[in-house]
């Protein structure tokens, strides 16, 4: 027997295109221009077998459609078609209990499959979707931009996932995103309201990162002064973030994994066992596998981490991107300085495309930051483009082949030298003369705002005011 489908858009070409082909799949389609529509329909027919719906329409839109066809018909299969693939939409979505989100423009004969798929498990789905509730999702600053297929996958994905509380890692290459992922499916959860607390695993010493995720008691090793709350406490109810996982020395990971699978643990040096509900999504940019079968890291670990595996894929293999991003960077960076934003060239925009982005978007934003701060005129050309790029590149380029920094390999030798040559008052010297460099190139990057130069380098204002008349009184 035929299913009936029907098919929801105001926009009267998506309706005939999709009803035609789903008419010719052997599906019985009936098409609506309105939530109003459909809804008269359903108290008159009753429901479908499978309901396709827009979101943008005039009247109610299509996620006030789903949440009242899911209050009267909680079974039936909606597949939620948008031309906005952003994680709130998604998220929005899914959280409405659809069973899937359509990208616009979409691929007949992808909307005709999934059609197939849904009234095949349409049987399965039972009455128990999750309640709609207040949506949390925002198009904040934080909100992830991409409209490339590989990441309107990962919005579906991310808007899917937040709803279970499943162990999610995320992959890709450093600075692609993947806190920016990590948050958003926090905020599209139903954890929202607690906390969302990151733990940088390669930032923090390895004998310091047991105290930081667990805690520790007062007086429990040398220097343990006060009694310390770890990470995962201050998670609880909400989300831990583990970043560059792959750096967790093993000792760690093997009290880790306990920690995961019994959901309880003591403090450093403590007698009080701790329950936590935490959901846990770590990241990394190293290959997981290739650490497990070096040894490195434990394999058990990583089934438990790796549920859902969420990859972020390269600027490089998005470049469609780079323009949207660049506009919002170059716009947040105008906020910031107080200044109209500045417009790219067309040949700029060009240089922006065909670079490479070995830093990704962290590379695009920092590179955006620059060009605020340093392209003379309100529109941005090839040449400021280049010189910008130029300058990153001369100073990330270069290291030695045990991967240290340029500059530290040279500061290592002058120091060396230095000795070698008998003088004293070394570290005095260089701290002095590291600091000129960091506020030098800090105002620079600022156009000369003492304050954002401040809040970059992580000082005080004041502390940032007493430096410079020190260095002035210097000459
Ligand atoms: N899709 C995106 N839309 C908007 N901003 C983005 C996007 N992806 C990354 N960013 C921005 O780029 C910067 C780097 O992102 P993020 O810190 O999430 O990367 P990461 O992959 O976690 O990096 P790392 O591996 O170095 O920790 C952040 O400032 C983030 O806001």
């Amino acid at each position: 027997m035929s299913s009936r489908v029907w098919v929801v858009d105001d926009d009267r070409s998506v309706r005939f295109v999709l009803a035609a082909a789903l008419r010719q799949a052997g599906h019985a389609t009936e098409d609506f221009a309105s939530a109003a529509e459909a809804l008269r329909a359903l108290e008159l027919h009753g429901p479908p077998d499978l309901l396709f719906t827009d979101v943008r329409m005039p009247g109610d839109d299509g996620l006030v459609l789903l949440d009242r066809l899911k209050q009267a018909h909680p079974a039936l299969p909606v597949i939620v078609m948008s031309a906005y693939t952003d994680v709130a939409s998604t998220a929005g979505a899914f959280r409405g209990g659809a069973h899937e989100f359509l990208s616009k423009p979409f691929d007949l004969d992808e909307a005709v499959a999934l059609a197939a798929q849904a009234l095949g498990t349409a049987a399965d789905e039972d009455a128990a979707e999750q309640a709609p509730e207040a949506g949390t999702g925002t198009a904040g600053t934080d909100a992830l931009i991409g409209d490339t297929p590989a990441m309107r996958t990962l919005f579906r994905a991310i808007g899917r996932l937040a709803q279970a509380p499943l162990s999610v890692l995320i992959t890709g290459e450093t600075g692609t995103g993947k806190e920016l992922v990590a948050r958003a499916l926090h905020r599209e959860s139903p954890r929202a309201q607690r906390p969302f607390v990151a733990l940088n695993t390669a930032a923090i010493p390895a004998e310091l990162l047991e105290s930081e995720l667990f805690g520790h008691e007062a007086g429990a090793f040398t220097g343990a002064g006060k009694r310390h709350v770890g990470r995962f406490e201050q998670a609880n109810g909400g989300t831990l973030f583990l970043d560059e996982i792959g750096d967790m020395p093993l000792p760690l990971q093997t009290r880790l994994l306990r920690v995961l699978a019994e959901g309880e643990f003591f403090r450093v040096g403590g007698r009080e066992l701790i329950r936590v509900d935490v959901r846990v999504i770590a990241a990394t940019h190293q290959a997981l596998d290739t650490l497990v079968a070096e040894r490195r890291f434990r394999a058990d670990l990583l089934h438990r981490l790796d549920v859902v595996r969420l990859h972020l894929p390269p600027l490089r293999e998005r470049r469609e991107d780079v323009p949207r991003l660049a506009e919002r960077f170059l716009a947040a960076a105008a906020v910031r300085f107080q200044a109209p934003p500045k417009r790219l060239s067309r040949a700029a925009l060009e240089r922006l495309l065909a670079h490479d982005w070995p830093g990704n978007v962290r590379e695009l934003e920092n590179l955006c930051w620059r060009l605020s701060a340093l392209a003379p005129g309100e529109s941005i050309g090839a040449a400021d483009v280049d010189a910008v790029i130029a300058r990153e590149g001369a100073g990330a380029a270069v290291a030695t082949a045990d991967g240290m920094p340029a500059w530290e390999a040279a500061l290592a030798a002058w120091v060396r030298e230095e000795l070698a040559a008998g003088r004293n008052d070394i570290h005095a010297r260089v701290l002095q003369r590291m600091e000129q460099l960091l506020l030098d190139a800090a105002l620079e990057h600022t156009a000369g705002r003492q304050a954002e130069a401040a809040a970059r380098l992580g000082l005080g204002r004041n502390t940032v005011a007493r430096k410079l008349r020190a260095k002035r009184s210097r000459g």
